[in-house]
């Protein structure tokens, strides 16, 4: 087992200077806590920069010694990496557009060109210290590039990436210049974690559309890896709250405060400054409750924290003029001598003044209009130990999705959101203490201790899950003993799928007709051995490609077949089919080819199959899924099998099948050498029905009674090459 090595832009400390001297302190944030438990072990480690700009190389020097006490490790950035590639690309580029603030996105070259240098720069400060069979774990949208910048330089490492922000739909996705080589860039990585499961189905919907890649149940292959991609929902140091709500330390500061602030309903509000948190939506809200119920004045007040961040960038500076002005208008207007309505700070606060707030505060507002997660709203919660309060959350926190016993709202809605304040501040106590219970209930279960748990063991089943696929891999020393025994066989068969399997998959099936080459090895082939191609497609097609090769010829999935090598030039029909059921399903097919532009039906013997490989990405298989719940009873009632293919659903009768046919054909006859090669679901017959010491062999990497996998068509024409 390796070590792991943990990887973000901003390393879990904060620096400062003293008497010119670096100093730091360890943040206690829930991610540092959580992960505490990782990196601190063995030869752990964490990567990343630590947050300022350091020109000296002595400084630099010790900073690095330093931080390696504490088993991290810096990446320094250059001013120009900080205003490009921190500023820049991560949060004038990247950031706006993953929240969804499309107007705010600044595309610019420099930004990209500089965000390239720094995943880079990263990269090579992990290779410095890792092993190859180590586990790295990539930290959110700052690094989108580096999974498969490390995944290129350590192909066996275990490779995994958490974005702690939002992953938008794939309409913003497509707007940046750079969407192909970001997406790519996350694919780098074994597993894929998020927030919600709302981001991860855009990840996959983008992955699908940008890179091609389909999914089933969040798994992916890219090229011969097996990719997960899953929600796993943050959680905080549950314990680390409560108890601190607690203390006596915590105790003392709210009685101070409480004593300040007189007989007061309170609300808290914390956040970073950022225009995601909606923090001049709120502020227009709270004044439109004090102009509303005016009975409220001198019993409500707002504690607003914003605590400074990235104020550098232009959006962000003006954002705090915007705050500053409202909160200078309301309290202008509203106070008295001895009630200011919003107690307002910019600045941090030490973690036992934080809990107090958290403590003592009657409501918490957390009304981002976008946010990845939101811990504040579940600090609050966990440090409610007397379970009176009220949560209002936005609906688009990554939270909301696990909080609905909080009041919910959409953060647009100003009105919704002041009535919201309104409820809450009426709310029955019992209500109150029933839905704080269960929210705690929740966050207490889903611990970020349970967090890091969760997705460790994830990534262990995924990597399982690869080498399995691995053992089956048909490799070189299999080739070659596979070879010998063929040179060796007296009587061998071939059974050999054609689309998939022999040549690519086309869009228009008709394209996918054999080349000289192909026909050239069929022959080839032919005449050491017997060779049945082994297809779905329609015998009339097939006879026609294959005319003057001499194979025997399956067609329609065993409905015909054609045995050249005994001489038979024309078609014997395997058993009698009735088909008097098609009328009915081709009556719904067609409604559904005048619903779907791109759609069409293929009527073969013994079956009819809708197609959608050219319907418009998702539109197909939404129309696929619906004609599927549409003939399922339907199909029942006439004994069909209704089969979900690649791009296609195809509806047949169950007793015909490839494994059924091959079967057939070797009924009687003595073979010593037996190979199967197949692509899809309707070659699993075939496998199934091969004797014990048959090689069976599926295109692509997914799951298979075959004993082998191979990658490509074009490894198949290679590998039989090899048998001639
Ligand atoms: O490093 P900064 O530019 O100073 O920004 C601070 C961090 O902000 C973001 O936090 C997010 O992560 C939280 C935990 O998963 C989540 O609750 C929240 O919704 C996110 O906004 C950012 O993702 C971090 O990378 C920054 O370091
Ligand atoms: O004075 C403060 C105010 C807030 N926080 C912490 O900042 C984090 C904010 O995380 P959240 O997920 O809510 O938003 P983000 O800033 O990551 O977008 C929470 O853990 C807070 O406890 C802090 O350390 N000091
Ligand atoms: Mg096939």
């Amino acid at each position: 087992m390796g070590k792991t090595i943990i990887v973000s832009n901003r390393l879990p400390i904060s620096l400062d200077y003293k008497d010119g001297k670096p100093d730091f302190k360890t943040s206690a944030g829930g991610l540092a806590t959580g992960l505490g438990s990782i990196f601190k072990e063995a030869n752990n480690i964490w990567i990343g920069w630590p947050g300022n700009y350091v020109e000296d190389p002595e400084v630099r020097a010790e900073i690095y010694l330093e931080l390696h006490e504490h088993k991290m490790s810096p990446v320094f950035l250059t001013q120009a990496d900080i205003e490009d590639f921190y500023e820049g690309f991560s949060n004038e580029t990247l950031w706006p557009a993953f929240h969804y603030f499309t107007q705010h996105i600044i595309y610019e070259k420099r930004f990209w060109e500089a965000y390239v240098r720094v995943n880079v720069k990263f990269c090579e400060a992990i290779l410095k210290k890792a092993d190859p069979d180590d586990t790295i774990w990539v930290h959110d949208y700052q690094l989108l590039l580096l999974p498969q910048m490390l995944r290129e330089k350590l192909p066996n490492a275990t490779i995994a990436f958490f974005q702690h922000i939002p992953f938008p739909s794939y309409e913003i996705i497509r707007m940046l210049p750079w969407r192909k080589a970001i997406l790519e860039g996350m694919c780098g990585a074994d597993l894929i974690g998020f927030h919600t499961y709302d981001d991860m189905r855009h990840f996959l919907s983008s992955a699908g559309r940008i890179l091609g890649l389909s999914n089933e149940s969040g798994y992916m292959q890219a090229d011969s890896r097996l990719i997960n991609v899953d929600a796993f929902p943050m959680g905080i140091d549950y314990e680390k709250f409560e108890s601190a709500a607690n203390s006596t330390k915590t105790q003392n500061y709210v009685t101070k405060f409480k004593k300040l602030l007189g007989d007061q309903k309170l609300l808290l509000s914390i956040d970073r400054l950022d225009y995601s948190k909606g923090i001049p939506q709120r502020l227009r809200a709270f004044d439109e409750l004090l102009k509303t119920y005016p009975h409220y004045h001198n019993k409500v007040s707002l504690i607003m924290i914003v605590v400074p961040s990235r104020d550098t960038v232009k959006k962000y500076k003006e954002l705090k003029e915007e705050i500053d002005t409202l909160v200078g208008r309301i309290n202008s207007a509203y106070s008295t001598l001895n009630w200011v309505p919003v107690h307002y700070f910019y600045r941090a606060f030490p973690f036992a003044e934080l809990s107090a707030f958290y403590h003592m505060s009657d409501i918490a507002l957390v009304t981002p209009l976008r946010d990845g997660m939101n811990l504040v709203c579940k600090e609050f919660v966990a440090s409610k130990t007397d379970k009176m309060g009220v949560l209002i959350l936005s609906e688009m926190a990554g939270a909301s999705k696990e909080l609905q016993d909080a009041v919910l709202v959409n953060p647009n809605d100003l009105d919704a959101v002041t009535t919201a304040i309104y409820e809450a501040l009426n709310m029955d106590e019992e209500i109150q203490s029933a839905r704080m219970t269960a929210m705690q209930e929740t966050i207490k279960r889903y611990d970020i201790f349970q967090w890091v748990k969760v997705f460790m063991d994830r990534l262990k089943i995924v990597k399982e899950k690869q080498a399995e696929f691995q053992s089956k891999e048909m490799d070189e020393e299999t080739i070659a003993e596979m070879e010998s025994y063929f040179q060796k066989a007296k009587k061998p068969v071939l059974f050999l799928d054609y689309d998939g399997t022999l040549s690519e998959f086309k869009n228009k099936p008709e394209d996918a007709f054999p080349d000289e080459h192909l026909l050239t090895l069929l022959a080839g082939l032919a005449k050491k051995s017997r060779v049945v191609l082994i297809s779905g497609r329609d015998r009339k097609t097939l006879e026609e490609w294959f005319e003057g090769v001499q194979v025997d010829i399956i067609a329609e999935h065993g409905v015909w077949v054609m045995e050249k090598s005994k001489g038979k030039n024309e078609w014997t029909a395997f058993t009698e089919v009735d088909n008097s059921w098609k009328e009915d399903i081709r009556q719904v097919m067609d409604y559904y080819v005048q619903r779907t532009p791109g759609a069409f039906i293929e009527e073969k013997h013994h079956s009819l199959v809708w197609h959608y490989r050219k319907v418009e990405s998702g539109l197909g298989d939404l129309r696929m899924r619906e004609l599927f719940s549409h003939v399922k009873y339907m199909a029942r009632g006439h004994n069909l099998q209704v089969l979900e293919g690649n791009m296609v659903l195809e509806i047949k009768r169950p007793d015909i099948n490839k494994g059924r046919a091959a079967t057939s054909l070797m009924k009687g006859q003595k073979y010593d050498f037996i190979l199967a090669i197949g692509d899809d679901w309707t070659d699993e017959d075939t496998f199934k029905a091969m004797p014990d010491n048959a090689y069976t062999i599926r295109v692509g990497y997914n799951y298979t009674k075959a004993n082998y996998n191979i990658k490509s068509p074009k490894n198949v024409r290679l590998l039989l090459q090899k048998l001639i």
